[in-house]
């Protein structure tokens, strides 16, 4: 469920035990889904936490169940609401967490939004608002933090990718093109901080995982959702999506692919023989968009059928 230096990484590797504690952390989408796994899982470990993400009260609950599962106290973590889009606040929310805690030592970029629809019924601010929260807030929001690093030498950039900035698939062109986007541009970062080999740039691209996702996915409108449940039970568990984050994190792993089967398989295949991906895209692909059209999840029939034949 990981790629092959990631499961190096968790057999023979920094256990994030070690590398990860007193650290201050700053998770965006921290309310939800892989956000709100991680800043559990981070809680245990006895670092300084920051949540950020849109909706104050949905933070404030998942800072009650850190305190009252982890080993924190109130004075380790701070809600610092955010909304990613809102570009012109970002300096002054870097500020209050520089104020708080006196340095940042990890960013983790998690906040996002995904898409389901097809290309032909989509308004054109749903690609907009797709790049603008994903990308752009992304980038701006490592740009407020990227000084402070640097003057530290040292920290440690986590963009929660996915396998979507790998593989584009249907139905979901606006989001695939926004981590597309975010894949090039954190690669390109990383490069240019090779005289700082303190801070480390890391993209974490996660397969289905067990979230709010799809349910709160923009549809054809800027204003229409899913806001369907669908059965997620084929997906990966959020407790080891993250538990895998976190090794990558402990081990400054550069790109990171966290996926069950088959899709994990497509990340490889891309990589290594795109014709044969191609051809298999096609056919996914073509069984994604009749899903889409009937109503169903998008992936669930063709990944359970998966599944139950290698259970
Ligand atoms: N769950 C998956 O299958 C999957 C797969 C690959 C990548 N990802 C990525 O993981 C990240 C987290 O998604 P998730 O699966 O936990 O989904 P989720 O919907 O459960 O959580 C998304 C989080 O982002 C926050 N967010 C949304 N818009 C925001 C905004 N404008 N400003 C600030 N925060 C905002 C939400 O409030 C929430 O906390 C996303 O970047 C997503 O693209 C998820």
């Amino acid at each position: 469920d990981g790629d092959l230096t990631l499961l190096w990484a968790e057999w023979q590797g920094r256990r994030p035990e070690w590398e990860l504690t007193d650290m201050v952390v700053w998770v965006t989408g921290a309310s939800s889904g892989i956000g709100e796994e991680l800043v559990y899982q981070l809680s245990k470990l006895g670092v300084s936490l920051v949540l950020s993400a849109r909706r104050v009260h949905e933070l404030e609950r998942v800072k009650r169940r850190c305190l009252e599962n982890g080993n924190l106290k109130e004075k380790d973590i701070l809600v610092l609401p955010l909304d990613l889009t809102d570009t012109s606040s970002h300096e002054e929310v870097t500020k209050a967490v520089l104020q708080e805690f006196g340095r940042i030592d990890i960013l983790v970029n998690n906040g996002g939004r995904s898409q389901r629809s097809l290309v032909v019924n989509t308004s054109l601010d749903v690609f907009k608002e797709l790049i603008e929260l994903n990308y752009l807030g992304t980038v701006s929001l490592t740009k407020c933090v990227l000084p402070h690093m640097i003057e530290r030498k040292q920290g440690k950039i986590v963009v929660v990718n996915s396998i979507s900035g790998i593989v584009s698939v249907p139905v979901s062109s606006g989001y695939c093109a926004s981590k597309h986007a975010l894949r090039g541009f954190f690669h390109s970062l990383r490069t240019e901080l090779v005289d700082y080999p303190g801070i480390t740039v890391s993209t974490i691209c996660p397969g289905p995982v067990q979230s709010d996702i799809v349910k709160n996915a923009f549809s054809e409108e800027v204003t229409k959702t899913v806001e369907n449940n669908f059965d997620q039970s084929y997906k990966m568990a959020t407790s080891r999506c993250v538990r895998l984050m976190l090794i990558s994190m402990a081990n400054d792993l550069k790109e990171v692919w966290i996926a069950d089967q088959p899709f994990l398989l497509m990340a490889y295949l891309w990589q290594y023989m795109p014709t044969l991906a191609w051809w298999l895209t096609n056919k996914v692909g073509k069984k994604r968009i009749t899903n889409f059209k009937s109503g169903m999840d998008t992936d669930s029939s063709y990944s359970t059928m998966w599944k139950k034949k290698h259970d």
